[in-house]
């Protein structure tokens, strides 16, 4: 199986971890030294035999960098082309923006948590000292990422032949995290490398989608990150997450205010599902039953937060309901103010921490609609507080706020939901300001 597949073995798959640097030239294919429309060529200091599936236009490698933020490494399982889009991002381009992220093979600030066992869990991270709303709480570049083409388009053994190998080719400490990982179940013994790396990678996986410049647009990522994977699920998690396509790298930040000895969580699936949903979706994708506060309620509680859940839908989809731009009535639907400041509570009392900006945006277009700027600029600026670290510096949304505290009045919404009540919508700073 691996003997006809294998195409372009660029060097032997089982050399260990530091050897010389090998100059792939294989995985070039395309791309010229020099020439400043292509991305330059990326010196790999391992690369793997490739694999080809019957229909693929391109074959797929496992590619490593070991000198990748700090000499931690990182491995890719992807396209030649992919891989070499990916190495001309700015960690590789500029290691400086990745410089200190990691926190976890080698430490240089005290840890806000520890590692321990859960009753149930298995290990999980416990918040040590008092971490704040906002704080970033830790962040890991990936150290492996696998295009879904690898198993959309190779056998099993070839994409786990692909895995196994790209950890193996890791620096060894950072390996061994990797591999100590939780394959969810407890027996391993039985377990060929291979099998166990694929556990590894099915448990504590988190799907990645193509950042924007991206020319592989279909294609997802799955991205293992040691330290987060530590992190336990709850429907109702204190944490978030959020990946920065530049620096390849996920962040976690603290959703509310978490007390020591509080165990830190992030949610896996969507956490607008109402509990069934919920619980069948984390039984079937990570094999266990949800017991988390939210799935543990008693039956009349939880039926209350499922209507919560459905009517936040519900809403969303109204408010979120504009007309087209350039004229057709903005009052189309039922949408009102105290509809929006009923959504803004539906998040509070679902303790949806993490999504509040959510709520805090659609209540600033609403008022702005109905020509309320300042109660607008009043949510705008709660939807800024709360989403900027769990969108970040630079994410369009968050911009789109900044310009609109500035100046509701030249929004698209100024007044939009008036439109077709025989008003006209009254443009420009200045004319309509405190109005209300
Ligand atoms: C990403 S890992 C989380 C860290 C893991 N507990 C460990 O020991 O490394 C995901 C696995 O942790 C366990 N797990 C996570 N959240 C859980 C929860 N709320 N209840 C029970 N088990 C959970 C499950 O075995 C799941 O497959």
């Amino acid at each position: 199986d691996l003997g006809q597949a294998a195409i372009c073995g660029l060097r032997d798959p089982l050399i260990a971890p530091g050897d010389s640097v090998c100059l792939a030239d294989s995985i070039s294919q395309g791309v010229s030294d020099g020439d400043d429309a292509s991305p330059r060529q990326h010196v790999w200091t391992h690369s793997s035999p490739c694999f080809q599936g019957g229909h693929a236009e391109q074959p797929i490698c496992a590619f490593t960098d070991t000198t990748f933020a700090d000499g931690r490494g990182i491995s890719l399982v992807t396209t030649p082309k992919r891989a070499t889009y990916l190495a001309s991002t700015l960690a590789f381009t500029n290691p400086e923006t990745v410089s200190g992220i990691n926190q976890d093979l080698h430490r240089t600030v005290p840890p806000k948590y520890e590692m321990r066992q859960i009753p149930g869990k298995g290990m999980g991270l416990i918040a040590t000292s008092h971490i704040y709303r906002g704080d970033r709480i830790m962040a890991n570049t990936g150290s492996l990422f696998i295009d879904y083409r690898a198993f959309n388009e190779l056998s099993k053994t070839q994409y786990t032949t692909l895995q196994s190998i790209a950890v193996s080719n890791l620096p060894a400490l950072h390996a061994a995290a990797l591999l100590a990982l939780s394959p969810h179940t407890t027996n391993t013994s039985h377990l060929t490398r291979e099998e166990l790396v694929e556990a590894i990678a099915a448990t504590n996986g988190f799907d990645i989608d193509p950042d924007a410049d991206d020319p592989d647009q279909h294609h997802s990522f799955f991205v293992l990150f040691p330290e987060i994977a530590r992190m336990n699920h709850d429907c109702r998690p204190n944490a978030e997450y959020r990946y920065d396509p530049a620096q390849l790298a996920q962040y976690i930040h603290a959703a509310r205010d978490i007390q020591p000895g509080e165990e830190i969580t992030l949610s896996y699936i969507n956490s607008l599902m109402v509990r069934s949903l919920r619980v069948g979706r984390l039984n079937k994708n990570w094999g266990f039953e949800c017991s988390c506060p939210l799935c543990s309620l008693e039956e009349a509680r939880a039926r209350e937060s499922d209507a919560r859940i459905e009517q936040i839908g519900e809403i969303k989809r109204e408010l979120e309901v504009w007309g087209d731009e350039g004229g057709s009535p903005g009052r189309s639907g039922r949408a009102c103010t105290g509809m929006a400041e009923l959504l803004v509570s539906l998040y509070e009392m679902e303790k949806l921490y993490g999504l509040m900006h959510e709520a805090y945006t659609l209540a600033a277009l609403e008022y702005n609609g109905v020509g309320d700027a300042w109660t607008a600029i009043k949510y705008a600026r709660l939807g800024l507080e709360y989403g900027l670290p769990m969108l970040g510096e630079g994410d369009e949304d968050v911009e789109a706020l900044r310009q609109f505290v500035k100046n509701p009045w030249q929004h698209w919404t100024w007044r939009r939901r008036l439109m077709g009540e025989g008003e006209e919508k009254a443009e420009g700073e200045g004319e309509d300001k405190g109005e209300d």
